[in-house]
């Protein structure tokens, strides 16, 4: 049995709950929401006829009252340092999507001590891209490149940076909006450009990983697209990911890859 703190209950943290809640052995004990959400989240929760929901709170408990085995983190950036750095610090081990925050300057070395401090590990689960293990293992023989595109419907670009350029619910053809490394695009882009942070975090880094975003009207999927070169050879991989209906930046594979890292936490033999 395992004891789940979940932040954030959005597009994916809400899926995730349905997902998991036919798996006895993991029971989600504390759900964390925004400052003054508390009771909005409640009431949302109720909606899913959980038979024991969890403790909704602000932030989580950890004075062990309501004992947690693994935090998840579904909610964005801010959580990361609000949450996830303190749980670490409490030895508790943590799983996160919100892959982009740790192109924050000194928060990953933040994290990685905040972890040594509390004996545990931050697992950075592959959300909505494909391919991870492979490009960690090949990064030890040393790669050369790494490029990727990520596209999607001008929808899904809704509230970013890329509105200061393009009139989205106007464009006809497809416009790239953003060059650059994939640090820059993980800190203009948070909700857009996790992939980009990943596939980095796994390569060559956050500075070597080139990175193109486009807006394009002629597909209704989020496309994920990067090669990479090195000493092992070269990989190509493409996602055609289905949008969450809840939130059209979000790939619904995002979902799945967190309810397969809670999953292996409970299976003996994990794939
Ligand atoms: N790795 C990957 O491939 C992907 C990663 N992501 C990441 O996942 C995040 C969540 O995605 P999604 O569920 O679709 O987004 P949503 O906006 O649907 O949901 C986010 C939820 O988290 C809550 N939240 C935000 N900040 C905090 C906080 N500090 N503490 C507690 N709760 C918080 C929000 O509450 P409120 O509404 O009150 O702000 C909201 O309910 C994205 O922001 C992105 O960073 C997303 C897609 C792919
Ligand atoms: O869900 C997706 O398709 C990818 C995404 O939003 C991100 O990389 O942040």
């Amino acid at each position: 049995m395992q004891r789940i703190a979940m932040i954030g209950f959005g597009a994916i943290g809400r899926a995730v709950i349905e997902a998991i809640r036919e798996e006895p052995r993991l029971k989600l004990v504390q759900l964390i929401a925004t400052p003054g959400k508390v009771s909005e989240v409640q009431a949302q929760l109720a909606t899913l006829g959980l038979s024991e929901p969890p403790l909704v709170s602000e932030s989580l408990i950890l004075d062990g009252s309501c004992p947690v085995d693994c935090v998840v983190e579904c909610a964005g950036h801010a959580a990361i340092q609000e949450h996830v750095l303190p749980a670490l610090q409490e030895g508790l081990p943590c799983v996160l999507v919100s892959i982009g925050a740790l192109s924050e300057p000194g928060l990953a070395e933040a994290l990685e001590m905040a972890a040594g401090q509390g004996n545990t590990q931050l697992h950075l689960l592959s959300g909505a891209i494909g391919g991870i293990d492979a490009l960690a293992a090949a990064r030890i023989a040393g790669l050369e490149e790494v490029v990727y595109t990520g596209r999607k419907p001008p929808m899904g670009w809704l509230g970013s940076p890329a509105e200061e350029t393009l009139d989205l619910a106007a464009l006809t053809q497809a416009e790239v909006f953003f060059e650059g490394t994939a640090r820059d695009a993980a800190q203009q882009f948070p909700k857009n450009a996790n992939v980009a942070a990943t596939l980095a975090l796994a390569g060559i880094g956050l500075d070597r990983t080139r990175v193109r975003l486009i807006a394009d009207p002629e597909v209704t999927e989020n496309i994920h697209h990067y090669q990479a070169r090195g000493a092992f050879g070269r990989m190509e991989v493409t996602m055609v990911g289905k949008p969450l209906a809840s939130n059209p930046k979000t790939s619904a594979l995002t979902v799945y890859s967190v309810v397969r890292a809670l999953c292996n936490r409970v299976r003996s033999i994990t794939v």
